[in-house]
């Protein structure tokens, strides 16, 4: 029941008021463009596109925000707040949360220089958030093999084919050493150079090091190409979760094509985030808009 035009009548100015302050965000932190992108995934993965991962944990229940996947490592909370705010001053008690984040998302993919899209909008907040549904694995651990990242996505109605394009959104962002060390000490179908690169400041041992950075992609971190792909086919992924999709198994072909051909990876792209972007939508009488991304009402 998504619909592209839903604010047209009651919030017009919602794009340039999301877009104006992602833009300040990005223009602050390249980084952030990529963490954006990445808090949609975790919000529709969970309940679906429900802004369930922006509730802060409350004395009645513990939210999204400390499960393994999101704990220390999904960031942006203060962005969308920002939006918000921005949003609530054009249009009072209209705009979502859950659609901020979906349109913060776009307009993050457009800015690094990837494909814009038109976003579907009509999603409501959810009213609780799950702790155990978000530790449950329904948002895939970076050691799943090829199989259970397969299951995952199509757990929730994405193709092999979707996964694959959408963990083309490595293209840009960073992950934390803890969870590509076992890759770059332990696995074979690592070009050694590129392993030691990255060994470099991440130290074998677990401690002080665990939250050092490296970049998704190491040619155009903060660019939204296809250079992710290209990376595969040179067996220099950073997280066993990519390279995995580029081993001899049934994704091989699509890597090879997307490292290719830049405008089927951009096409695919888009149809995949849009479908994402339609796991699950509370609407109608379902949920409610938030008056903070924060808290329920
Ligand atoms: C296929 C399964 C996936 C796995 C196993 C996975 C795993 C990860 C991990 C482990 C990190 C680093 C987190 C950290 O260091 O704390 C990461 C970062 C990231 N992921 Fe994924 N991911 C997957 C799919 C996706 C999808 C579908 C998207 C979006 C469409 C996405 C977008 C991102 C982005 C943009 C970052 C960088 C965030 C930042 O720099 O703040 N990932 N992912
Ligand atoms: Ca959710
Ligand atoms: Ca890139």
């Amino acid at each position: 029941q998504l619909r592209t035009d839903y604010y047209k009548k009651t919030c017009p100015k919602v794009f340039s008021a999301v877009e104006s302050v992602v833009e300040d965000a990005i223009r602050k932190e390249k980084r952030m463009g990529a963490s954006l992108v990445r808090l949609h995934f975790h919000d529709c993965f969970v309940q679906g596109c429900d802004g369930s991962i922006l509730l802060d944990d409350t004395s009645s229940f513990t939210g999204e925000k400390t499960a393994a996947p999101n704990n220390n490592s999904v960031r942006g909370f203060n962005v969308i707040d920002n939006i918000k705010s921005k949003v609530e001053h054009v249009c009072p008690g209209v705009v979502s949360c859950a659609d901020i984040v979906a349109i913060a998302a776009r307009d993050s993919v457009a800015i690094l220089g990837g494909p814009k899209w038109d976003v579907k909008l009509g999603r409501r907040d959810s009213k609780t958030a799950s702790l155990s549904l978000a530790n449950s694995g329904v948002i895939p651990p970076p050691t799943s093999t090829l199989g259970n990242l397969v299951n995952r996505f199509g757990a929730r109605g994405l193709s092999a084919k979707d996964m694959v394009v959408l963990s083309g959104a490595h293209t840009i962002g960073q992950a934390r050493c803890t969870l590509f060390r076992d890759r770059i000490y332990n696995e074979t179908n690592i070009d050694r150079a590129f392993a030691r690169t990255r060994q470099s400041t991440c130290p074998r041992r677990s401690g002080s090091g665990d939250n050092n950075l490296a970049p998704l992609d190491l040619k155009t971190p903060t660019f939204f190409d296809n250079s992710y792909y290209k990376n595969l086919i040179h067996k220099k992924g950073l997280l066993h979760s990519d390279q995995i999709l580029y081993n001899g198994g049934s994704t091989d072909s699509l890597i090879e094509l997307y490292s290719k051909n830049p405008k089927a990876f951009s096409n695919d792209f888009v149809a995949a985030m849009i479908k994402m972007g339609d796991i699950s939508p509370l609407t109608g009488s379902n949920g409610e808009i938030r008056k903070n991304c924060r808290r329920a009402n």
